[in-house]
């Protein structure tokens, strides 16, 4: 047995109560599993476990017992875990250890005492597999969100060792890069005969490859422990609140009875077939709505240029507007200029060349401060925003800051900390919280703001689906009830189809569509030329013989809605 927990629970230094209960887990040699579960429910502190930063780094009580490689962990130093466990981190930041990417990559090879002469073209071909050769002489703090998360992708590559954890590895991929890597991870387990665990949010984008088994988590505990065909034809993703495969929510809306034997852990598998009549009977139902949108624009980008090195353009001649009360989604592959365009917002960075306009007014009049009174700005990781020890003050910050009564400060912070789940930990220290958990903090010091315009740079990242679709669904309540325009930056495409209206593609710094949602996505060239992918829903689609995909996903999209309002 590769790795084995018998009654194990851990409680952390700073709680009061076990954050992992009474764990029985058994992983084979060889075996590929996935861990999934709600945002807390403990399945980075099972990572922790198993390459050593608990207890080593991290301090707290536990009791049963942990063997991997058939010996019992309460044995190891930490040198013990680096010889068997490579791991990628959920927060890319915290792991870089070289001034280059080239270095970072070699860091692994170093403590394996690879004479530098072989390292070149490890490091080289390792690079090529994550498409990182241009980026290998820059610094890892200097790249894209997503370019560091293939950084720690390839460290890990490069290491030989027979355990591969990953916490959230696709949590800043672009979706061809996500799928590639799942190839990638899955290659690894096919040819080197590793043990790879993973843990991820985004499960339909996992089983993009075959996992032996999937261990659902809630609370600490482990509820379920099973194929992923046995659980995705249960209904235990839904009561666990985790999302489903697009696909299978519509084959289940279409009134379609799911079970192991559909192997429905494949949208292309041929045993769906025989569902074809009843998903074609629920198709023909729906009648399009078109919603009346107001036209005045809010925010007006104009031929916007910005290079950090005054060398490549990291924003080249952007151009679009979105108007008041619109719910827009940019995206694009990783380090296609995104973020930058955020930062060109806020203020961080000022363009080269071009104007943005928010309401008619040229934000280079104001400064950082005013911009933020009007804008609020979500960052992708968390970890970079949080400035107070403590949840509550971190959310009422921005409200103390503009001199707010502490009565009223008191009243909003609670609305919105219960809106995202967090009102149980208002009184807790921000270091006891999980990545996932972080992110909400975020998301909620700036809803408190209630700004006009609202950029959410990946805000699923990390979440689990009940708690971003009760945050979500408040977003959009703030946007119909009080008019907030919202920009979200996106890799996840089931949150782009469900709550965007219209999608602005960037490739390569340009932009390269502006149009529908719907319309974007039944265009595979275009998704291809913006490294994203067609939706399972998509593909159902097509596999299903339905021409309109557009309308397709509409409906469905629809019907989602319905329920998640109901
Ligand atoms: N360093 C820490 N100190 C104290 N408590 C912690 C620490 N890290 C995590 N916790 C607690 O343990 C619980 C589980 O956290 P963990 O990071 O394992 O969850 P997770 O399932 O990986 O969540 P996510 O999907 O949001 O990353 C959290 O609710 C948090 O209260
Ligand atoms: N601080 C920086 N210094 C130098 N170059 C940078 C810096 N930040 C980003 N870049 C580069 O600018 C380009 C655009 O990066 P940006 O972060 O805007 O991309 P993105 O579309 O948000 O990517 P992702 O999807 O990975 O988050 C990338 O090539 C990136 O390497």
């Amino acid at each position: 047995m590769q790795i084995e927990f018998s009654n194990f629970s851990f409680q952390y230094e700073s709680l009061d109560k076990p954050t992992l209960k009474n764990i029985n887990l058994k992983i084979e040699k060889g075996e590929k599993i996935v861990i999934i579960g709600a945002s807390g429910s403990g399945k980075s502190t099972i990572g922790r476990c198993l390459n050593g930063l608990i207890p080593h780094a991290i301090k707290g009580q536990s009791t049963g017992d942990l063997h991997i490689a058939g010996k019992a962990v309460s044995d190891f130093d930490m040198h013990h875990y680096t010889e068997l466990v490579g791991t990628v981190l959920q927060d890319t930041d915290s792991q870089f250890v070289g001034l280059t990417v080239a270095e970072d990559i070699a860091f692994a090879l170093e403590n394996q005492c690879t004479p530098t002469v072989d390292m070149y073209p490890v490091v080289k071909s390792t690079a090529q597999m994550v498409e990182l050769e241009t980026l290998l002489a820059r610094s890892p703090q200097e790249l894209s969100g997503g370019q560091k998360q293939r950084v720690s992708l390839a460290g890990i590559l490069v290491d030989d060792v027979d355990i591969l954890l990953f916490d959230e590895p696709l949590a800043a991929l672009d979706p061809k890069t996500s799928k590639k890597t799942i190839e990638i991870i899955d290659q690894l387990h096919r040819e080197a005969g590793k043990t790879i665990v993973i843990i991820e949010h985004r499960l339909e984008d996992v089983l993009h490859r075959h996992v032996d088994r999937v261990i659902l988590m809630d609370n600490g505990e482990i509820v379920a422990d099973m194929t992923p065909d046995a659980l995705l034809a249960s209904s235990l993703l839904t009561t666990h609140g985790i999302r489903e495969p697009l696909f299978l929510s519509a084959l289940k809306s279409a009134n379609c009875h799911i079970v192991e034997a559909d192997k429905p852990s494949n949208v292309n598998t041929s045993y769906l077939q025989k569902h074809k009549q009843n998903v074609l009977d629920w198709f023909t139902a729906y009648s399009p709505e078109i919603p009346a949108v107001e036209q005045a624009p809010l925010l007006a980008l104009s031929e916007l240029t910005y290079s950090y090195n005054g060398d490549v353009n990291a924003v080249d001649d952007v151009s679009f507007t979105v108007n008041k009360g619109e719910f827009v989604s940019i995206l694009g592959k990783n380090g296609s200029g995104k973020s930058t365009l955020t930062k060109l917002i806020m203020g961080v960075v000022e363009p080269d060349a071009g104007h943005i306009l928010l309401n008619g007014q040229d934000l280079s009049e104001l400064s950082i401060f005013e911009r933020s009174l009007r804008v609020g700005v979500v960052m992708q990781n968390p970890n970079h925003m949080i400035s107070h020890h403590m949840i509550f003050d971190e959310v009422a910050f921005g409200l103390r800051n503009r001199g707010v009564d502490e009565d009223i400060i008191n009243e909003k912070v609670l609305q919105v900390l219960t809106l995202c789940g967090l009102k149980k930990y208002r009184n807790w220290p921000i270091d006891a919280l999980s990545y996932g958990q972080k992110k909400r903090v975020t998301i909620a010091s700036i809803l408190v703001l209630e700004p006009e315009l609202l950029i959410l740079d990946e805000p699923t990242a990390g979440q689990d689906y009940r708690s971003y679709t009760a945050m979500l669904s408040f977003i959009k309540e703030l946007n119909a009830r009080l008019g907030i325009t919202v920009v979200i930056i996106s890799h996840d495409m089931h949150l782009v189809l469900e709550y965007t209206t219209r999608s602005i593609v960037l490739s390569d710094s340009k932009l390269i569509a502006d149009a529908a949602m719907t319309e974007v996505f039944s265009q595979p060239d275009l998704l291809a030329a913006a490294n994203l992918t067609t939706t399972s829903l998509y593909e159902l689609a097509i596999s299903l013989g339905i021409d309109d995909t557009s309308a397709f996903m509409q409906y469905f999209i629809h019907t989602e809605q319905a329920r998640n309002l109901a």
